[in-house]
């Protein structure tokens, strides 16, 4: 009986959406602009054999981006390839992830948007009380690694946890693990998370680290989100609700507040999540669901702006594919997609509305291409149809439809 692995790019955009304009993100293109910066740099061409097998540059033409020269005589994909916009509103993980297992969030997630003094005083001031704190410090828009040059030392000085926030919905909260305490941070999160009820904030983030002032402070792998739960069951809930194991590697299960996850595996790195995602696969029975974040491609290179650290990861990623590829049974369903883009060359450190990646592939299944299609949903159909189960409400199967 079938099987369906999901790999979550995450951040993997291939081109601005349609609505891109309102977010002031139209031109961006993550893979376009890492491919071209590649192809002028010494380095030479992004080097990815796997995934233009799997029609990664196939979709990203199909999306409406330059194709690089390295990728313009490429054999014909091997795979089911096309690109999905985002219906929901905003550019952000739970609403990307979300959207692609089924539910399209309808009421758009709050933001912090002043720049400045960011949060309610009387949101910190809860907060302060709560957990007994001298204070606060951030209260801004920040990128987590620039603030822990600037306030790290401070943090340690005082005690005071840094908070901040990004044109996401999250509110984020930075601490040392040894000096403020790690279980400490996260009790301080799941407090932060209760008190923003009234703010429906899709995330409060724990970004835990360590160093110091003098050596520098580098963030740990410790980090932990905590989402607001989807608004509805998802494909998760309906893959256990049939009987199947849900699988989820990585971030996945906190973006997903746990809802309708079996067993989550953590795991820190690309290949500690790639190894991860192999043994759930020998492991995974009939009807499952393994589904696996791959968050350093957005949280590691592509906010921090970091192009060539981001080719490199994508290579890296590439290399390890055939493993996978190796494993499939002939039922199973391989997919590969992205939640939103976080274009590197891009003004600023936030992610892009972008079109993402819709790649499929199973041994048995004829390559054609799956044209644009409107919701990331479409995604979840497919996996739905794929393991038997009944109709999704959103998303058109791709499976049995030649084009959107
Ligand atoms: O700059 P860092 O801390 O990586 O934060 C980034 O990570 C958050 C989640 O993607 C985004 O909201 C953005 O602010
Ligand atoms: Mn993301
Ligand atoms: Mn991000």
């Amino acid at each position: 009986m079938a099987r369906a692995i999901w790999l979550v790019l995450d951040s993997l955009g291939i081109g601005h959406a349609p609505d891109a304009d309102a977010y002031g993100d139209a031109g961006a293109d993550t893979f376009g602009h890492i491919a071209a910066a590649c192809a002028a740099a010494p380095r030479g061409p992004l080097q990815l054999p796997n995934l233009t097998r799997l029609g990664l540059p196939a979709a990203h033409a199909l999306a409406g981006g330059q194709v690089a020269a390295v990728f313009a005589a490429a054999p014909a994909p091997v795979a089911l390839w096309g690109c999905m916009a985002e219906q929901a509103c905003g550019k952000d993980t739970p609403s990307g992830h979300w959207e692609s297992a089924g539910v399209v969030l309808d009421r758009p997630f709050g933001v912090f948007d002043a720049p400045q003094n960011s949060f309610p005083p009387e949101l910190l001031a809860a907060l302060v009380d709560a957990a007994q704190l001298p204070g606060v410090l951030g209260n801004c828009h920040a990128s987590g690694t620039e603030i822990l040059d600037r306030l790290g030392a401070e943090h340690i000085a005082t005690g005071k946890p840094i908070v901040y926030t990004s044109a996401d919905s999250v509110f984020q909260i930075a601490a040392h693990e040894q000096g403020f305490g790690l279980q400490r941070l996260l009790t301080l999160c799941e407090l932060a998370r209760a008190l923003l009820a009234p703010y429906n904030i899709g995330r409060v983030i724990a970004r835990p680290f360590i160093g110091a002032a003098a050596t520098g402070f580098q963030r740990t792998g410790n980090r932990r989100d905590y989402a607001l739960p989807p608004p509805a069951p998802t494909l998760l809930d309906a893959v256990r609700a049939a009987g199947g194991e849900v699988i989820a590697v990585g971030k996945i299960s906190d973006i997903f507040a746990a809802q309708g996850v079996g067993r989550s595996v953590h795991a820190s790195g690309h290949d500690a999540l790639f190894d991860a995602t192999l043994d759930a696969l020998t492991q995974a029975g009939d009807g499952a669901l393994i589904a696996t974040n791959f968050v350093d491609f957005d949280s590691v290179y592509g906010h921090r702006r970091d192009v060539f650290g981001y080719a490199a990861a994508l290579e890296h990623f590439d290399a390890r594919l055939p493993q996978l590829l190796e494993h499939l049974r002939a039922d199973d369903l391989l997919l590969l997609s992205a939640d939103h883009g976080c274009d590197p060359t891009w003004p600023g450190s936030d992610h892009t509305r972008e079109q993402v990646p819709l790649l499929a592939y199973s041994p048995g299944l004829a390559p054609r291409a799956l044209g644009k299609r409107s919701s990331f949903a479409d995604l979840g159909q497919g996996i739905a149809t794929h393991l038997g189960l009944s109709a999704l409400s959103a998303g058109r199967c791709f499976l049995t439809s030649q084009a959107a």
